[in-house]
Parts: C-alpha cells; sequence; structure tokens
C-alpha cells in the first residue's frame, strides 16, 4: 500500500483537496484532486485523476447534504484499503503573533488557532472546519496546520505597525499579511524558472476570490496588501479591500448599522459584486458584458472591473515605491491565471514604467506575457498552495514513511 498525505486548502469560495503519494520519504506525486464550491442553496464537488482526468461531479441542495460530510465519505469510499493515510495538511489562514512556522495539531494548538477568529471571523472557522471534521473522523491521524500569514514574518517593523494607539499592538493588532502559501509556493517556482524575479523585485499578485499582492524583495515578502485582516488591500470577489475608514463610522452613526450588518456589507456585499450589483465572480461578469442588454448595468459592470484594475495598478506603484524598483510581476490564482483582460487593463496602465505586454501572448495566457525588451517581465503562474503545504507535512511525519 502507498503513503499518501491529504492535504486541504480552505478558501473563501472553495474548498480543494488533494491527495498525494510520498515516494522514497520525499517525492511527491499527485493522486488525486478535487474541490468544493459553495452556491447560494447548492454545493459542487469535483474529482480528478492523477491525469486531472473528471472522476466525479455531482451539485447537492445544502439542505440535503453537508459538505464536508459528503467530502469524507467520499474520500473514504474511494481510499478504502488503497493507500496508507500518513499525515493530513491545512490550510490555516491566522497564526496570529506566535505561529511562524508549520505546527502540528494538538488539542492544545487547535484552542489557540480557534483563540485568533476575532483577527479572521470569517476565514479562521472556514479553515480550521477540516481539522475539527478528521479530529471527529480520524483522531489517530496528525494533523499540520500550515499559515497564511508565516510567509511574511520577513515584513520590517514598521511595516507591521498600524498607526493606532500602542494598546491595539499589544494586543496583536498589526499587519500580518494573507496567501502566504501561494506566495511561497511561487517564489520556490521562480527559483527554478526565473532566479532574477525571484532574488529581483517582483511583485506576486494572488488575484482569486480574496486577493492581494506581495513585494517580494531579494526572495522574502517586504510587503504585502493584506494587513490585519482579510479585508485589506486590493478590491475583492464580494469584499471591500482598503476603505476610508470613515465609510464605516458613517454606516454605524447614519445608519445604525450594527456588528453583523457592518461585517456582511465589507466581507459578502461589497467588491465586484457590490459595484457591479450583478456578481463576485468574474466569469459571471464578463459573460454579462457580452450578453446583458440593459446599457446601465453593463457600465455599472464594466466601473466594476475597471475599478479593480485601477486598484492593483494603484498598489503595484505603492510596492514598487517600497521596492526601490519593479523587475516582475506574476499573476496567478483564479482571476490571475484566467482573466487576460484584466492583466491587460493591469499592463497597459504600467506602461509608462517601462511595461510591454506582448497582447498575443496574454490572450493564450502564455507563461511569460511581456515583450522581450520590458523594463519588467510578467508571467503567468498557476499557484499550488497545496504542494507547498505537502511538502510542510513531510519532515512530521518521517518516521511513519
Ligand atoms: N476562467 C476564469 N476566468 C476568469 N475568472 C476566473 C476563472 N476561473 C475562476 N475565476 C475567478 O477566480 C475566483 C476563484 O479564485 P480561487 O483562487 O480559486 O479562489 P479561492 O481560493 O479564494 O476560493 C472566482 O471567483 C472567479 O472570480
Ligand atoms: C486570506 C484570503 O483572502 O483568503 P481567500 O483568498 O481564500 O479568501
Ligand atoms: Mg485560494
Amino acid at each position: 500500500m502507498s503513503d499518501v498525505i491529504i492535504v486541504f486548502n480552505a478558501g473563501s469560495s472553495s474548498l480543494k483537496f488533494t491527495v498525494f503519494q510520498i515516494e522514497k520519504k520525499t517525492t511527491i506525486k499527485k493522486l488525486i484532486k478535487g474541490r468544493l464550491e459553495y452556491d447560494i442553496d447548492t454545493f459542487h464537488f469535483f474529482a480528478s485523476d492523477q491525469n486531472d482526468q473528471l472522476i466525479e461531479h455531482a451539485t447537492y441542495p445544502l439542505s440535503q447534504k453537508k459538505p464536508l460530510e459528503h467530502l469524507f465519505s467520499w474520500l473514504a469510499e474511494h481510499e478504502q484499503g488503497r493507500h496508507n493515510i500518513v499525515g493530513v495538511g491545512h490550510r490555516i489562514v491566522h497564526g496570529g503573533p506566535n505561529f511562524l512556522a508549520p505546527v502540528q495539531v494538538t488539542p492544545e494548538v487547535l484552542v489557540q488557532l480557534e483563540a485568533l477568529t476575532p483577527f479572521a471571523p470569517l476565514h479562521q472557522p472556514q479553515t480550521l472546519a477540516p481539522v475539527h471534521a478528521i479530529t471527529d473522523y480520524r483522531p489517530d491521524l496528525i494533523q499540520i496546520a500550515c499559515f497564511d500569514t508565516a510567509f511574511h514574518r520577513t515584513m520590517p517593523d514598521i511595516a507591521r505597525l498600524l498607526p493606532l494607539p500602542r494598546r491595539y499592538a499589544d494586543k496583536g493588532v498589526c499587519r500580518y499579511g494573507f496567501h502566504g502559501l501561494s506566495y511561497d509556493f511561487l517564489t520556490q517556482r521562480l527559483c527554478q524558472i526565473d532566479p532574477a524575479l525571484a532574488n529581483g523585485k517582483t511583485v506576486l499578485a494572488h488575484l482569486g476570490n480574496g486577493a492581494s499582492l506581495c513585494a517580494l524583495k531579494e526572495g522574502k515578502s517586504l510587503e504585502t496588501t493584506m494587513g490585519f485582516s482579510a479585508l485589506d488591500g486590493l478590491m475583492m470577489g464580494s469584499r471591500c479591500g482598503m476603505i476610508d475608514p470613515g465609510a464605516l463610522l458613517y454606516m454605524i452613526k447614519e445608519e445604525k448599522a450594527d456588528w453583523n450588518t457592518v461585517v456582511n456589507t465589507l466581507y459578502h456585499q461589497s467588491g465586484l459584486l457590490g459595484v457591479s450589483g450583478v456578481s463576485s465572480d468574474m466569469r459571471v461578469l464578463r459573460e454579462h458584458m457580452t450578453t446583458e442588454p440593459d446599457t446601465v448595468l453593463r457600465g455599472h459592470i464594466q466601473q466594476a472591473l475597471s475599478l479593480s484594475a485601477y486598484r492593483i495598478v494603484e498598489e503595484i506603484g505603492a510596492l514598487a515605491a517600497i521596492m526601490e524598483g519593479l523587475d516582475g510581476l506574476v499573476f496567478t490564482a483564479g482571476i490571475g491565471e484566467h482573466d487576460a483582460l484584466l492583466r491587460q487593463d493591469v499592463c497597459l496602465a504600467l506602461g509608462w514604467l517601462g511595461l510591454k505586454l506582448d497582447r498575443e501572448a496574454n490572450m493564450r495566457h502564455a507563461s511569460i506575457i511581456s515583450c522581450p525588451d520590458s523594463a519588467i517581465r510578467v508571467r503567468v503562474e498557476p499557484t499550488h498552495e497545496e504542494l507547498v503545504i505537502c511538502q510542510n507535512v513531510i519532515p512530521f511525519v518521517q518516521d511513519r514513511l
């Protein structure tokens, strides 16, 4: 029976999982990959084999089935007798000030991770849900927590500080940064395929349902657009990103908005969804731009798309200033990997920096989408957070392999 590690990557719009086979204690081979995606009242389950052939695709009403239960029973049925599960790895969104490297989940660690929920009220429970499920379902398995925040531990103190009264920093209210597993993967990948960018001044753009940028200087995170919470920085699918905190005060004072209303507005009703009034999903917005007969609605969608690109350009400018230059730009995640039009909007706006986009290469999602004489090399790279998690689990399970 071969040894496998199962990895869970819980995100705001999906739960991805991968079963990796581990050969000769170190070699990692993908066996099964799948994901749960959530709609308002249904969920979709997909799984594919090592050749990326779809082996399962089903949609269920949330009223009938619980997504995690379905995932675990599918995995149990599929895995029955085939593999020896040596460990499980999880993406955990917040490690707070103390968890700066992967850690084995013990009851004490779990309590500390739960205690970080006020820092990431929506994401932390979501990323801890598979940990609880495994604890109930297979308490014998070793579980390793891998943190989104850890990659940014190299950020200088000045970048961590929020200009609030000191007592907040003492409570851990400071800037952490997220999407670190994705940035870790991209950094490793750049070391292999483009060491000049890995060791230079590069903006990594993780543009998914949640989105952020990382200023990678000499292989380390120097600054990032998400700060204390996953609300900061870029405009996202349904999150506002950076806004004037005065808007919040307005909601509370003038609209008498309570905590739930503010959370719902900032996390679920803003961003692409809020400005377009149509959807948080880039695919849906692009589709509507070609089929929507209502010109007012089309105008709102266009504004949402334009504002999203505008904010990315604005923040790339800020990160270039912090790094004192810009050698490279790397697009990744759902939108970064697949939405050529957004990449085009961003790259054309950076033309003044000497960025020359190869439009044709961009439209076919080529690996390098800038012209050979561009001052900034622009790449498109699929992210692979699950692989980084698996790498992080291996040292903890050496004696089981
Ligand atoms: N083919 C595509 N074209 C444009 N956008 C896409 C495409 N596929 C996915 N997306 C966008 O990517 C988002 C999901 O990104 P992803 O990185 O998988 O999210 P997460 O990990 O946060 O759940 C979707 O909400 C959608 O906006
Ligand atoms: C931190 C964050 O925004 O995560 P996600 O992209 O999964 O929403
Ligand atoms: Mg993600």
